[in-house]
């Protein structure tokens, strides 16, 4: 499991933000207008063959696997392929996660808003979706001294369903022990509390601290 260093300017790294963010909210328009359209078959045929032409001409040069996990010289972080974070990741809420200080008592946050494409339970957040947001969140908590930490255990208490629309997480970590990190979070709907989570996160031996991290998650 490698990072990828890549040499970019800031203009070079805003432009291509400015490029790409654009085009995964349009995707992600189109993901949830699939799920609640009334069109007759007409239509969906013929928004199927646009969007295979729209497949194709983005096909046309492509690298050939995954984003990667990048950084830039200046430590901004590009994990735009992430499953929940990634900028160029459609499925990604996107979440973004606020940093804050080891020493906080919340130490990381995310406020998203959750649509039709995340539903398990009728009208609200499925199961997996409620740990895969707690996982990043803890993950980036329990990262945040510079060294990545990977997730070795978690549990989620589901306290009560969550219903999609604006949710809140909250994370914190009381307990560092070398390379092993005790993380802590609570999913938050208007202030209520419908999940917890915990988990322990572990930096592989002999990881080299990134770039400290605070400020936002990309
Ligand atoms: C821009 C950049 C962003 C970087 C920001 C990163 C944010 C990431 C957010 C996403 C989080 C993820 O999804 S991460 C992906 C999901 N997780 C994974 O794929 C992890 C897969 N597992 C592994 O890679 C490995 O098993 C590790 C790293 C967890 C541990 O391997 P290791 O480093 O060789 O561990 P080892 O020396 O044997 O053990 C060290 C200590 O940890 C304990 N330990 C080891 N594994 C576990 C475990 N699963 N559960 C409990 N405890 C464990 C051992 O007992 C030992 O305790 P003691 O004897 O010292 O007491």
């Amino acid at each position: 499991m490698e990072f990828t260093y890549e040499d970019l300017t800031a203009d070079e790294y805003h432009h291509r933000v400015a490029v790409y963010q654009p085009l995964t909210a349009a995707l992600r328009e189109l993901l949830d207008a699939v799920i609640r359209t009334e069109v007759d078959d007409a239509t969906v045929h013929s928004a199927t063959e646009t969007i295979s032409e729209v497949t194709a001409a983005l096909r046309a040069q492509q690298i050939p696997g995954a984003y990667g996990v990048r950084h830039t010289a200046e430590g901004r972080g590009m994990a735009w392929g992430n499953a929940v974070i990634g900028l160029r990741n459609a499925i990604a809420p996107p979440l973004t996660v606020v940093r804050g200080s080891v020493t906080d008592p919340v130490v990381a946050h995310a406020d998203v808003e959750l649509g039709a494409a995340y539903e398990g339970p009728p009208g609200h957040v499925h199961g997996g979706v409620v740990s895969l947001l707690f996982d990043q969140v803890l993950g980036e908590a329990a990262s945040m001294t510079g060294l990545p930490s990977y997730t070795g255990t978690l549990t989620i208490r589901y306290l009560r369903p969550t219903p999609l629309g604006p949710l809140r997480i909250e994370a914190f970590t009381p307990e560092r022990d070398g390379r092993k990190t005790l993380a802590r979070a609570a999913m938050l709907v208007d202030g209520a509390v419908t999940a917890e989570a915990e988990g322990l996160f572990i930096s592989p031996r002999g990881m080299t601290p990134l770039h400290p991290f605070a400020g936002e998650s990309r």
